[in-house]
């Protein structure tokens, strides 16, 4: 229902009052962090007041600033008699009149009372009469669409449930920018009750491609930040993504919603220090990534501790010549590991032993040699042997000496050597036999050769989870600095106590409007933040902290995480307060799942609570009908997720012919035909939609050619690749996973099929990415799914 211009105008008068309301807040924040940022000097109390004082008021301004666009969008009318007859205004962010008793001029969407615009409906209108979407440019409303909630008014809600239908169909249509936008305007509600459920314990969101399940993720991180802010700004949100070109296109939704608190990484990323450029073959990335691999790497620490064959002689400084044998040296080695630490730790244990086994030696031989120089002396008859010449303190200096000792040192580092990591994992992968040792009882016949690599060789995201797994098992003897630490920490608190003392007192003589320093920051926080001195964020500090522990963890494409990435997330969540979002449908790594249960298992066994998501919001009818045939090869049983819309068009099938010889004759017929097919789509784009994405989806095999070719329409046609529009690109379709394009060709999908490790879900995924158009070009006789849809017609031969 479209509204009066006499409405508009009214919303348009409401809506600029909001934004004078935003300017004013967002002067107010400006003047208090000019204020911190201009007082300097004073005792170190000062510093530590501007330092709470400056992060306060800028991480208020930052969001302030992040509401521009869209600001309210919103806006709910009750039935009469219904609590609060006046009506609610949703946007981005919670405004009020601080000159009428803090009343509500605008409501975040995420407020308790917010939730009635997503949820109330036409059955269960929740005392909402009339929901009303704003559509704004900049600061000017330029449209309205309303819904009636009434069943007598006859406005129902189709099959489907969708509220708001105009305004998310509109939003839908959209066209893409490369970025992914957020949805607060027409959030749904099954999509609500998963992204303001319950932060504890684990969530399993299961949903078809185009479901809305990153959408989802991502508002919940939202949510949980705005609902459980005190909790979670200390240890932060951690949201796991599948690769870094997915991560940048969701990179904007968070600061679009305010929340800048949230580390985006994939796993590859979460070893501090390390970046992962390499790439594992299949083989090695799907035995790297097998739960038998911490078998693997516990042997291959234990393989490092060594006692040996018959003795070992040290020849320590002074010309003397120390031995440590089989037995003493497999004693303390049995010591050492009774005690259950990590090998760096545990080492402290078996140094101390046969250091004292050592000194000993060489205490007892100092004396006899001395005995030996001292003339023959008779006892007297009262005398008696006095024992052991050299006293307690003798017999220390002689320890710290040899502790010292660089041969005694070089020994105890070959019996059981400090390591980090990175040495331990590269000397593995790098020897054949420490490879042989270690797997053998794990790994089937000879599979540890697809593990042996050339010595520096490039980090893989597959080594990180195996990074993390031995810097558990290695430890760090850090008992020293651990105890200053403590003592260090303990003072800050204290004086953090007495900072937050002052600042309230200041607050008291300052405007009511502003956040009170007391609701965003508490001792311990603000303890925190002066520990790390830089002003860094949780997600900033947690980047640089392998061992740091998260509030919450988000897993995006959860299916694609192997055993050994599940066993470093859950490292990082003790809390097990997590969200997964993912499709077993869409699985496309040999390592990833195809049953959440297997998952979590070892973890939570079945607690874990499963949500579902239906509707794709993605992929119009006509190429889900596609799709869905593809999703009944994989598994019958599986049916695929409803579209809210159609795209008017069907999805075109061609067939380019190739010669003889296979690789050179489909990459000439390619040649011939793909870029005139994609020029072609291009216009489409163009004409219909003034631009947009377009995704050229290919196997691995063909990406250099296809990306050549590609290159070579470009530079035919004059174009410019950077400013081009709409936009054009080459990817394989794992890296397009949970990516979306206006229009995508998909080329050679028997090749995608064959290339697969998991049959036909990388042609689903693939099949799944365009919002509006799709095209097949086939090299091959089509997958039987695909040849049963619309013939396709040949084309060169
Ligand atoms: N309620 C909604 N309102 C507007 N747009 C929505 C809504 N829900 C989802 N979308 C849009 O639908 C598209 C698909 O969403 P999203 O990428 O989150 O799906 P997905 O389930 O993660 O898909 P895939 O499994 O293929 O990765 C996105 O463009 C998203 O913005």
């Amino acid at each position: 229902m479209t509204a009066e211009p006499t409405e508009l105008a009214a919303e348009q008068r409401y809506v600029s009052s909001l934004y004078e309301r935003l300017d004013a807040e967002r002067d107010l924040a400006d003047r208090r962090l000019t204020e911190a940022l201009r007082s300097t000097g004073g005792p170190p109390q000062a510093a530590a007041e501007r330092e709470a004082a400056t992060a306060t008021y800028s991480d208020r301004l930052a969001q302030l600033k992040s509401v521009e666009q869209g600001l309210c969008f919103g806006r709910l009318d009750f039935s009469e008699g219904h609590d609060g007859d006046s009506p609610i205004y949703v946007g981005r962010v919670g405004l009020f009149d601080t000159e009428d008793d803090y009343r509500p001029l605008l409501v975040d969407w995420r407020a308790p009372a917010a939730r009635p615009f997503y949820l109330a409906t036409a059955a269960s209108p929740e005392g909402v009469r009339r929901r009303r979407h704003l559509r704004t440019l900049s600061r000017r409303v330029v449209g309205l669409d309303d819904e009636v909630l009434d069943l007598a008014a006859g406005e129902h809600t189709d099959h489907l449930g969708l509220a708001g239908e105009a305004a998310l169909l509109s939003a839908l249509e959209r066209r893409r920018t490369g970025e992914m936008s957020d949805i607060v305007a027409t959030i749904q509600a099954e999509q609500d009750a998963i992204i303001r459920a319950e932060p504890s314990g684990v969530l399993v969101v299961q949903g078809g491609p185009g479901t809305g399940k990153t959408a989802v993720a991502l508002h919940r991180a939202a949510y949980l930040l705005y609902t459980y802010r005190r909790q979670l700004t200390s240890r932060g949100v951690l949201v796991v993504g599948p690769n870094s070109t997915f991560l940048r296109y969701i990179g904007q939704v968070l600061p679009s919603l305010g929340e800048t608190g949230v580390l985006l990484a994939t796993v590859g990323e979460l070893f501090p220090g390390l970046s992962a450029t390499g790439l594992d073959t299949p083989e090695a990335a799907e035995i790297k990534g097998r739960i038998g691999m911490a078998d693997v790497l516990a042997n291959a620490v234990r393989d490092r501790q060594l006692v040996p064959d018959d003795r070992l002689e040290v020849p320590v400084e002074g010309g003397e010549v120390l031995v440590l044998d089989r037995a003493t040296c497999e004693r303390a080695r049995a010591k050492a590991r009774d005690t259950l630490r990590p090998h760096n730790v545990a080492r402290r244990v078996f140094t101390e032993r046969l250091l004292d086994v050592l000194a000993d030696q060489s205490v007892s031989r100092l004396e006899s040699r001395v005995l030996d120089d001292l003339p023959d002396i008779p006892l007297a008859a009262d005398e008696v042997d006095g024992g052991p010449m050299l006293d307690a303190r003798d017999h220390a200096t002689v320890r710290q000496e040899l502790a010292e000792d660089p041969a005694v040192r070089e020994a105890l580092q070959s019996l059981w050597p400090k390591l980090t990591a990175q040495e331990l994992l590269s000397d593995l992968f790098t020897s054949k036999e420490r490879l042989e040792s270690a797997t053998a009882g794990v790994l089937g016949g000879d599979e540890w050769r697809s593990l042996l690599r050339a010595p520096g060789a490039w980090w893989t995201p597959g080594d990180v989870p195996l990074l993390d797994e031995l810097a558990e098992l290695l430890g760090e003897d850090d008992t020293e600095a651990r105890a200053r630490r403590e003592r260090q920490r303990r003072e800050e608190r204290a004086y953090a106590e007495g900072v937050l003392h002052v600042l309230e007192q200041d607050e008291e003589i300052l405007d009511e409007e502003v956040v009170r320093v007391r609701d965003v920051l508490d001792a311990e926080l603000l303890a925190e933040r002066q520990e790390a001195s830089s002003g860094l964020t949780a997600a900033q500090r947690a980047a640089l902290d392998r061992s740091w522990t998260f509030g919450h963890v988000i897993v995006d494409e959860a299916q694609e995480l192997s055993a050994m990435d599940w066993r470093l997330l859950m490292r990082r969540c003790p809390s097990r307060s997590m969200t997964l979002v993912g499709d077993v449908s869409q699985t496309g790594s040999a390592a990833g799942t195809s049953a959440w249960g297997d998952v979590l298992r070892p973890y939570v066994d079945d607690r874990w609570r499963l949500r579902e998501l239906t509707v794709n919001y993605r992929t119009p009818s006509e190429i889900m009908e596609l799709a869905a045939a593809v999703l009944a090869d994989i598994d019958p049983e599986l049916s695929a997720p409803v579209s809210v819309r159609d795209a008017g068009v069907s999805p075109w099938q061609r067939r380019v012919l190739p010669g003889t010889d296979a690789t050179d004759a489909t990459a000439a017929a390619l040649a011939a035909e793909l870029p005139s097919l994609v020029t072609e789509e291009l216009a489409t784009l163009t004409r219909e939609r003034g631009g947009g994405t377009l995704a050229v989806l290919c196997p691995a095999s063909l990406e250099g050619r296809v990306s050549a070719e590609l290159a070579g329409m470009r530079e035919a046609a004059g174009l410019d690749e950077a400013g081009e529009n709409p936009r054009v690109s080459v990817l394989t379709v794992d890296r397009a996973k949970g990516l979306e394009f206006d229009a995508v060709v998909l080329v050679a999908p028997h090749e995608i099929v064959a290339a697969s490790s998991r049959g036909s879900n990388d042609l689903y995924v693939g099949l799944t990415r365009a919002t509006q158009r799709l095209g097949i070009v086939h090299t091959a006789p089509p997958p039987p799914a695909l040849s049963g849809a619309q013939k396709p017609s040949s084309a060169g031969g």
